[in-house]
């Protein structure tokens, strides 16, 4: 009998039609778990412009729910920075000549310390003092040269547009900036090198960045210059400079990292060569994202998958490709940039931008059914900012009082609101993204009702 038996089975298995049911079986099985995995998961896709803060968000629910941050990103964080925090300071000192700020470090007979520390500075070049790979690789060197060299304003309007105009021009006008940018031989952009190219292309052309001054660097290049002297000098020209600081009051005329002021107030320990970065340091430094990135996370008896999307306009173009079953899409729009130009095109307002932006995917085919939530990000800065900074000056048709908070949020809230053309409601938040304590209600809250409206969605509820 037993013989009788293996002899059915094995001209069962060998029967080609038995054998292409079973393969459509397993495959129309297979098919159906995912299926049940994907109504399971919970997907919340980060969108927003460049800089508005996703990312920062996105840290908030690894601090939340993944344990935090691991060493090699506090490395990581430490070195970008550090950089970060030269490059700020020197842009200060270029951008006060820029708009006629007289800076107290520009008179040698008066202030010789000063001078002399901004004579420092100016000679150093960040990249001697970090650790590009640790620091993120030609990822990070990319991204550098785009953000730290005047040469590129017009080549970042023209990636992120394809507007081609006046780009030669502009590229024989520069006098303060760094060294030129490309390959003395080849001609070849430093943008798309690869992270030798760009260290072989940095050594030839004798210097890194920034507006090195010429005549007066041969005392400074004789010395040889350390980490802490570099600190010390951006502490000193940070307090002690008048000018410095009315040019950081009108930063928004020009593209300053918008932590700048945390890094100089903290120059001392990320001038550390040994430093590893606190959690709040990773929230204040900034990466930009480049692609999107997919994040899983465990949030009570849920599984999110969170899409972080680079905002800047040329990652714009990756985003449909994450389009498809979206749980919710969470907003974020920087609230204090409504006096600030994009860093991809200076001639467009950030705030404008982003009402444009949230208009096109709230009332995209893609999104018909999908929930929105804003965050009216950085309010700490925009509760600042208002007392000094009258709205109207941008948005004409403000009626609010100048220092007026609420009735700034209230008028960008109902700008927003009023470019809902369906009937799905959207869900607002003022978040504070960098605060770790508000951002804890804040995202359980919105993680919560997520949960809620899925199951009532699927049926369940
Ligand atoms: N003060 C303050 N800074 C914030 C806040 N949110 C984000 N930032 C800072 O803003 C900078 C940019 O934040 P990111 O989270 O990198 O911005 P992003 O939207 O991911 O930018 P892309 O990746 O280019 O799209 C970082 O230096 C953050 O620390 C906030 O609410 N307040
Ligand atoms: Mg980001």
């Amino acid at each position: 009998m037993g013989c009788t038996a293996s002899t059915q089975i094995s001209e069962d298995e060998n029967d080609p039609f038995l054998q292409s049911q079973r393969a459509n079986d397993a495959i129309e099985q297979s098919l159906q778990r995912e299926k049940q995995k994907d109504k399971k998961e919970i997907k919340l896709l980060l969108l927003g412009a460049g800089e508005s803060g996703k990312s920062t968000v996105l840290k908030q629910l690894k601090l939340l729910h993944q344990g935090g941050f691991n060493h090699q990103e506090r490395l990581q964080y430490a070195q970008v920075i550090w950089a970060d925090a030269i490059q700020s300071m020197k842009i200060l000192i270029i951008q006060a000549r820029k708009l006629g700020i007289p800076l107290d470090c520009d008179d040698p007979t008066k202030n010789p310390e000063l001078f002399e520390f901004k004579r420092l500075l100016l000679s150093a070049k960040a990249l001697d003092f970090i650790n590009a790979s640790v620091a993120g690789g030609s990822g990070f060197l990319n991204d550098y040269v785009l953000k730290y060299s005047e040469r590129y304003e017009t080549k970042r309007r023209i990636q992120s547009t394809g507007e081609a105009k006046g780009f030669d021009a502009a590229l024989g006008t520069n006098d303060l900036e760094i060294n030129d940018q490309t390959d003395i031989n080849s001609n070849k952009p430093l943008l798309n090198m690869s992270i030798n190219e760009i260290s072989k292309n940095l050594n030839d052309t004798g210097d890194d960045h920034m507006f090195v001054e010429k005549k007066n660097t041969k005392s400074a290049e004789k010395k040889k210059i350390s980490r802490e002297d570099i600190a010390n000098a951006i502490q000193e020209l940070w307090k002690n400079d008048t000018g410095i600081k009315q040019c950081f009051t009108r930063s928004n005329e020009f593209q300053l990292e918008g932590s700048a002021a945390y890094y100089f107030d903290n120059v001392h320990k990320f001038a550390d060569p040994n430093y590893i970065c606190t959690d709040e340091d990773i929230l204040k430094g900034r990466i930009k994202t480049t692609g999107i990135t997919e994040n899983e996370f465990n949030i009570g008896s849920s599984k999110f998958k969170v899409l972080d999307a680079g905002g800047q306009r040329s990652e714009r173009k990756k985003w449909i490709h994450s389009f498809q079953g979206i749980t919710a899409v969470l907003f974020v729009l920087a609230m204090s940039e409504y006096d600030q130009m994009l860093f991809e095109d200076e001639r467009v307002n950030r705030m404008n931008e982003s009402i444009m932006l949230f208009d096109a995917l709230l009332n995209s085919k893609w999104f018909r059914d999908t929930p929105f939530i804003l965050f009216l990000n950085k309010m700490d800065l925009f509760d600042e900012k208002v007392k000094r900074m009258p709205i109207r000056k941008y948005f004409p048709d403000y009626q609010g009082r100048v220092g007026d908070s609420e009735a700034g949020v209230k008028y960008f809230e109902k700008i927003f609101l009023s470019l809902n053309r369906s009937n799905k409601p959207i869900y607002i938040r003022r978040t504070c993204a960098t605060d770790t304590q508000s951002m804890k209600f804040v995202l359980s809250a919105v993680t919560d009702m997520i949960v809620q409206q899925n199951l009532k969605k699927s049926g369940i509820i």
